[in-house]
């Protein structure tokens, strides 16, 4: 009997506490910030090694965005570019142009090798594919003089739509192959030479920190590294190991050692700067890892920061945003976004949560915001 009892008591205080858990995440998605959420803020000042300015993920996300308004034409609520896909990956650059769309952009491109163009469009009819991009394996008949006219070949397709791009993403699922990599090189250069933003992720970080100047000096430009990729800038640009004591200092250093370029750190809370202070954003997420969700993140950043910059030049946005780097405000909101689509996904998938469930919670988790 009374074990019975101790069994039920048990049983009563576990759903209890299920039902504690449950009410305590509403009340996290519904407000984005609760009692729990100011403790964990305070803990990533104390493990983070620096004092972290939380940023107000919220009020970012619905100064930012734009309104449905209907005189606004196609095109307007943005143009987004993917360039990656190649070989091995078709994946990730799917997952980041998907995402951009279902955040809110018009119209998203993906720049890919042929081979993999197939494969994208058949996940997808909304993406515009353009098979442009050559791996050395596919031209190793050719001379040093066939494959300048190749990469020449190549710039001029990019040529053709770049200025209509509002944001590139260079890097989910772009492999590393060496003659890949110098074509997207001129891509890049080409995109700074015309002031359009690019978002450097996956192996376009590995592009970079091998080719610092790509980036250097260009506010415009996002870097977003995980941990790995995090480690190699960090070995590259400032010549030391990480420093999980100072990471604060350790990442204003980067940012301004790169010339204010912009870079996201992400990991248990994701860490925003461009040299002039650190933000970070610690919305609860989801605890499982699966491969994908940075491709996520990175197509959410361009159109963020694509929309944070059409508010600047309208003038629209609050005081205290109006004087952020529309650069950062667009890392913050994606990475708020993302977190938040990753807590509802896990929520009804648990440890089956897939990327491409976390995508279908992208534009619930933002109804739900505004
Ligand atoms: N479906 C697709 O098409 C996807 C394609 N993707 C594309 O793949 C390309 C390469 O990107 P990446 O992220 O795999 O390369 P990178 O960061 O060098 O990791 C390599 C290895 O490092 C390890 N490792 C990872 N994290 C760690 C940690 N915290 N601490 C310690 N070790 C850690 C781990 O290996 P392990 O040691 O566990 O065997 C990991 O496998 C890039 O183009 C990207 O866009 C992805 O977007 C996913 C979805
Ligand atoms: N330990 C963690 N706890 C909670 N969230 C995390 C953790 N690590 C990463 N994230 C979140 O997942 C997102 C993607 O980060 P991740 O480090 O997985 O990128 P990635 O390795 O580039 O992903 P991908 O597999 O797409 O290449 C980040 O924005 C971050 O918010
Ligand atoms: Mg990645």
């Amino acid at each position: 009997m009374f074990v019975k009892h101790g069994m039920n008591s048990g049983f009563s205080s576990l759903a209890s506490s299920a039902v504690l858990r449950r009410q305590q995440f509403l009340i996290r998605s519904l407000k984005g910030y609760s009692v729990s959420d100011n403790i964990r803020m305070e803990a990533v000042k104390c493990l983070s090694g620096g004092a972290s300015l939380e940023a107000n993920a919220e009020s970012v996300l619905r100064t930012i965005t734009p309104s449905l308004d209907p005189t606004r034409h196609k095109g307007q609520a943005g143009k987004i570019a993917v360039i990656g896909g190649c070989r091995e990956y078709t994946g990730a650059p799917y997952f980041a142009a998907i995402s951009a769309l279902k955040i809110g952009a018009d119209l998203s491109h993906v720049f890919c090798t042929e081979g993999a163009a197939t494969v994208i469009k058949s996940y997808s009819p909304e993406l515009i594919v353009h098979p442009i991009l050559e791996e050395s394996y596919n031209i190793s008949g050719v001379n040093d003089e066939g494959k300048r006219d190749i990469s020449k070949k190549i710039l001029s397709e990019f040529d053709k739509w770049m200025e209509r791009f509002d944001c590139l993403v260079v890097g989910p699922g772009l492999g590393r192959d060496p003659f890949l990599l110098e074509c997207v090189s001129k891509i890049m250069t080409r995109a700074r030479q015309s002031n359009v933003p690019i978002v450097v992720d996956g192996d376009g970080l590995f592009l970079v920190t091998n080719s610092i100047e790509l980036v250097s000096g260009y506010r415009l430009a996002v870097l977003t590294p995980n941990v790995n990729e995090y480690k190699r800038l960090v070995q590259k640009v400032l010549g030391c190991d990480v420093n999980d004591q100072n990471t604060h200092g350790e990442l204003l250093s980067l940012s301004k050692q790169i010339g204010g370029v912009t870079i996201l750190r992400k990991g248990k809370f994701d860490l925003i700067s461009d040299g002039e202070k650190v933000q970070s954003v610690s919305i609860y997420g989801s605890p499982r890892r699966c491969g994908g969700q940075g491709d996520i993140l990175s197509g959410s950043v361009a159109v963020f920061l694509s929309w944070a910059r059409q508010c600047n030049s309208a003038a629209e946005r609050e005081s205290t945003i109006s004087r952020t780097n529309p650069t950062v405000l667009g890392c913050i909101a994606g990475s708020a976004l993302l977190r938040k689509a990753a807590a509802l996904a896990f929520e009804h998938k648990k440890r089956s949560t897939l990327t491409t469930d976390i995508i279908e919670h992208l534009g619930q988790r933002y109804t739900l915001l505004s």
